[in-house]
């Protein structure tokens, strides 16, 4: 543990590890990037820019970057974690000998893992063996791009501990990045998760010209069905109404920068499967988290129609036409229950 400036390692250079670390760089933090790949370590060290992912930007002086998870992890107060939820185990379980005896690991991860259905906080708890106090959460509406531009956004930096998240908060907190704090480590984590879902169920809708009525209905109806999920999981429903819920989903479902709105629109506009993964370069959770997501809500016996109607539509080939007819011919309900 460093005394004075406060260190960060990111482990990821994709669009939002990098992004994230020149937040951190902007609040006082010196920051070690972990890359995968040699030439994109090299560029970002040569260029002070990521030119695979976010070229145009320039880095702050105090980012660096490595391939060498073991400098990245050396001495950090903060080891951010930003690679695809699906890699992270594995990922992780390398990187678990190297971290900093009393660093605090962060999320920036918006995904559930398949098969385990476990949250992100839940999978760094059990492979880095720490306890949940030291596991943290950045979420929000924020998309990499406008973030890397300096525009403003507000986030929420979420931990059981609530003097960690006030730590974290202090180390990321700039005057374009308002992070907020929260304990409440499950509805933030399934705000974020069950987001991507909806942003690709509106994409879809949006692909399709279904009008904005429908874009209205589905983000609503989106945060019910992640209401009662949350509600179910014990995560306080107020969580929902914040950033990491109705903030996310908005900015997702608004935003031809996400890449999970986008994917949705390839496919409602009648790109199949392969040709829409196809021309996806970066990561769109949704597409495998759906199908974690709807194994969570039959875990805990909740009704999720629209994600159910997402992993029909994805993995099952259902023709959007179709869910569509499906999903509005269910049977009436009242609004709450
Ligand atoms: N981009 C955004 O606007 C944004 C904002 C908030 C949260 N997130 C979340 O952050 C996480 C990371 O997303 P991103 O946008 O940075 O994705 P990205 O696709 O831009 O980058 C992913 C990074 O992970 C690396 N990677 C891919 N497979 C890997 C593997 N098997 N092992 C190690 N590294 C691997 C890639 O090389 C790349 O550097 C996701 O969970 C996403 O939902 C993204
Ligand atoms: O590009 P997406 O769809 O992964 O969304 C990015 C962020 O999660 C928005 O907050």
């Amino acid at each position: 543990m460093t005394h004075g400036t406060t260190k960060a390692a990111v482990f990821g250079t994709g669009s939002w590890g990098t992004a994230f670390a020149m937040v951190l760089a902007d609040a006082g933090c010196e920051v070690t990037l972990w890359a995968r790949r040699p030439e994109l370590a090299g560029a970002v060290n040569s260029t002070r820019t990521n030119p695979d992912y976010l070229p145009g930007i320039e880095l702050p002086a105090s980012v660096r970057a490595t391939t060498d998870p073991a400098e990245a992890a050396a001495g950090a107060d903060f080891t951010v974690l930003a690679v695809p939820s699906q890699t992270l185990r594995d990922n992780l379980a390398a990187w678990a000998p190297l971290l900093a005896p009393d660093t605090v690991l962060v999320s920036l991860m918006k995904g559930v893992e398949l098969g385990t259905a476990k949250r992100m906080s839940e999978v760094i708890a059990e492979v880095a063996k720490v306890t949940e106090d030291r596991v943290a959460v950045v979420t929000g509406p924020n998309l990499a791009k406008e973030i890397a531009k300096r525009m403003p956004a507000a986030a929420v930096v979420a931990c059981r501990d609530e003097a960690v998240a006030r730590r974290l908060q202090a180390a990321c907190h700039t005057p374009y990045f308002r992070p907020y704090t929260n304990t409440d480590v499950v509805g933030c984590e399934l705000g974020g998760a069950v987001k991507n879902v909806i942003g690709l169920a509106v994409g879809i809708a949006d692909g399709m010209g279904l009008g904005d009525n429908a874009k209205g209905s589905l983000i609503t109806r989106g945060l019910a069905e992640t209401t009662r999920l949350g509600l179910a999981m014990g995560a306080d429903p107020l969580t929902f109404s914040g950033l990491a819920g109705l903030g996310d989903l908005v900015a997702t479902c608004s935003s031809p920068l996400s890449r999970n709105h986008t994917f949705g629109t390839n496919l409602g506009k009648g790109m199949t499967l392969q040709e829409t993964i196809a021309v996806t370069k970066q990561t769109a959770e949704g597409v495998k988290s759906c199908e974690s997501v709807l194994d969570l809500a039959r875990r805990h016996g909740v009704d999720m129609p629209i994600t159910e109607t997402v992993v029909g539509i994805v993995h099952e080939g259902k023709p959007p036409v179709v869910a569509l007819k499906e999903l509005m011919s269910r049977s009436a309900k009242a609004e709450r229950r």
